[in-house]
Formats: structure tokens, C-alpha cells, sequence
């Protein structure tokens, strides 16, 4: 369902904050170069920092030399085309795949992340695409998996329940019941579920693998929501997304793999589509940025007025609603 966008080149990026930082200055303000540190979300020290990642499986440099800083409070989208290495990142920092090189810093201290085990204790938590819920089970029961509470021999129903309406009202999260079977939500209110059910372990980083993949505009609605709620609450959050849409909705930042290297982190406040297309692809000119460039000629009946990155769409445009990146 994603589009496949591998135009080898490269290209000079305009809006480009650069990389996240020089190696050892995991204290500097949103971790950019070119960051408005008074205007910004997520201000301050990074919570967590990567610095010269790197991760190879048998033939395959999944990732090299990679850098990446997350704040407090702060929404960082990790975008970029099939293969680029996001998994890969997502799975170093969840303990799932250590890295073979580079560095792991967490509230400015160098941590090791061997299993996922370590990744939870740190405050790191994961929500696959596959979301992993137990469709028999009810909402409450989900979101207490394995992590049940216990009067003596007994489950503490009524603690958990308690706890799960607290939880999802806080949240804002709009389920009819939560005593109602999974299987009977809709795909945004499971993705909502799963999403909160991390939340539990009380994280400070939150990583998101594409949970508006396959939803439709009002649950990814709902989904955008949670994650703005989790911003709110001060958590780090991880966005893997291939919509170009919901990045540009709610994400405070850019980071951009490309060929498993970092290829720029943009401000999403001044980044265009066309600068994040050029950053995904490698190059300006390719058959989506010239498509993107005819359609918005189209719309604007003359070809300037989509601005003047080659003619290419500014960022927050809705006539793309649900354009893969
Ligand atoms: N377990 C593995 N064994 C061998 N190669 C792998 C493995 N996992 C990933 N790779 C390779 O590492 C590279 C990065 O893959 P990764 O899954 O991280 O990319 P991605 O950006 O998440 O892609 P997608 O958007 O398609 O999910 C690819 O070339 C992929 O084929």
C-alpha cells in the first residue's frame, strides 16, 4: 500500500534542520541546528539520544552511523521509504535488535538496551502494527495483559476497571464499554486500546509503528488525538508512519532515513512536502515530486501557486488527505 519511492541522487534540502547533533551534545535544545528552541515542543534536554547507530543483518547494512534525539513532550515522525531502516531503529531502541555500534543515551546517561526487558525498565514502550490484542478478551482485560492486579489469589476486577475508565477518560478515548470484547471495536478505537495499554508501565517514550496504517479518516482522527494526549502528558513520542498527512498533523519533527543513514531532520513548521519527498527519494525530480508538482499546477490552474520548491505543494495542504509517502 505504500508507494515505492527509490530514486537514487541527492538533493540539497532547504527547510533541513540537519543532523540531530554532533556526537556528545545530547544536551542540546531539540537537538537540531536550525530548531527554534523558544517556539518548540519538547524543549530541552533530550530524553533519549542516538548517536552513530549502526546495524548490519548478514549482507545488509540495515543502518549506519545513525543519530536521533527525542524530547520530552515532543512528537518525532521517523519517515522514509521501504527498507530505509525505521524498523530496524524502532526495534534497537526497543531492546529487540541491539545495535552493533553507536550510542544510547537516556536522561543524559549511556545505557545499553540488549533485550526488551531493559527497554521497559528505562520508561521505552513499543506498540507494534500488529497491535497484539486478544480479541476474546474485553477492553479491560487487554489493557491489564500480564499485568494484571491481584487481591490476594483473586484478579482485582473492579481495581482494573476502575483504573482502565480512568485511564481511557483521561485519555479522551471513546470506547462504548470497557467491558466489551475487542473484537467488537473498530480498528481506531483497538489501535486507541493498544495504544493507552502501553501506557500503563508509566513510559516517558512511547514508539508508534504506522497505527493509523489501514484506518480509515475519522479513527486515524482519533488516533492523531491520542498521540497529541501523549504529547500533552510530556511522553516522547516515536511516530513510524508512511502518511505524509498525518506526519505533517502531528509531528513536531521530522527524521528522515534514507538508505539506512539519517537524510535530515526537518522543522515541521517550515518543511514542505516537496523538501520531504527530495529527502524520502534522494532527489527533487522523480515521479512523484514531477506528479505532485502537475496535480497541484492543476489545482492552482498555473503552476506557481503551489510555491516555489519547483513548483511542489506546502506542507499542511488537505487536498492530499491520505497521500502515502
Ligand atoms: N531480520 C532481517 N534479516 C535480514 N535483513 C533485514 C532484516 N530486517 C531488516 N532487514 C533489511 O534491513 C533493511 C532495513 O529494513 P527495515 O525493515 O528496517 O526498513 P523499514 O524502513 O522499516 O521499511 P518498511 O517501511 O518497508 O517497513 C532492509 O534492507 C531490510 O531488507
Amino acid at each position: 500500500m505504500t508507494d515505492t519511492l527509490g530514486t537514487p541522487g541527492d538533493s540539497g534540502e532547504p527547510g533541513k534542520l540537519g543532523k540531530p547533533g554532533s556526537a556528545g551534545d545530547a544536551g542540546t535544545p531539540r537537538g537540531t541546528s536550525g530548531g527554534n528552541p523558544g517556539e518548540a515542543r519538547g524543549a530541552g534536554a533530550p530524553v533519549l539520544s542516538l548517536r552513530g547507530v549502526s546495524k548490519r543483518y548478514g549482507a545488509v547494512q540495515a543502518l549506519s552511523d545513525v543519530d536521533l534525539d527525542v524530547h520530552p513532550g515532543e512528537v518525532v515522525a521517523l519517515v522514509g521509504d521501504n527498507g530505509a531502516g525505521k524498523s530496524t531503529l524502532i526495534k534497537v531502541i526497543a531492546g529487540v535488535g541491539p545495535p552493533d555500534g553507536g550510542r544510547i543515551t537516556w536522561e543524559g546517561r549511556q545505557v545499553a538496551i540488549p533485550r526488551p526487558h531493559e527497554a521497559q525498565s528505562l520508561g521505552i514502550a513499543t506498540v507494534y502494527q500488529d497491535l497484539a490484542l486478544c480479541d476474546n478478551l474485553d477492553v479491560v482485560a487487554n489493557l491489564f495483559l500480564g499485568r494484571e492486579l491481584r487481591r490476594g489469589l483473586l484478579l482485582d476486577e473492579v481495581g482494573m476497571e476502575k483504573q482502565a475508565t480512568e485511564l481511557l477518560t483521561t485519555l479522551s478515548v471513546k470506547i462504548p464499554s470497557v467491558r466489551i470484547p475487542v473484537a467488537s471495536l473498530s480498528g481506531g478505537q483497538r489501535q486507541t486500546v493498544a495504544i493507552s495499554r502501553s501506557l500503563l508501565g508509566e513510559p516517558k517514550v512511547v514508539m508508534l509503528d504506522e497505527p493509523t496504517a489501514a484506518l480509515g479518516v475519522e479513527q486515524t482522527a482519533q488516533v492523531l488525538d491520542l498521540i497529541e494526549r501523549l504529547r500533552e502528558r510530556g511522553l516522547g513520542v516515536i511516530l513510524i508512519s508512511h502518511n505524509m498527512d498525518d506526519v505533517l498533523a502531528v509531528a513536531d519533527r521530522i527524521a528522515v532515513l534514507r538508505l539506512g543513514r539519517n537524510n535530515g531532520v526537518f522543522d515541521v513548521r517550515t518543511v514542505t512536502r516537496e523538501e520531504l519527498l527530495a529527502a524520502i527519494t534522494g532527489a527533487t525530480d522523480n515521479a512523484v515530486s514531477r506528479r505532485q508538482a502537475r496535480k497541484s499546477g492543476e489545482q492552482g490552474g498555473g503552476g506557481q501557486d503551489g510555491g516555489e520548491q519547483g513548483g511542489g505543494e506546502q506542507s499542511g495542504g488537505a487536498q492530499d488527505r491520505g497521500e502515502q509517502l
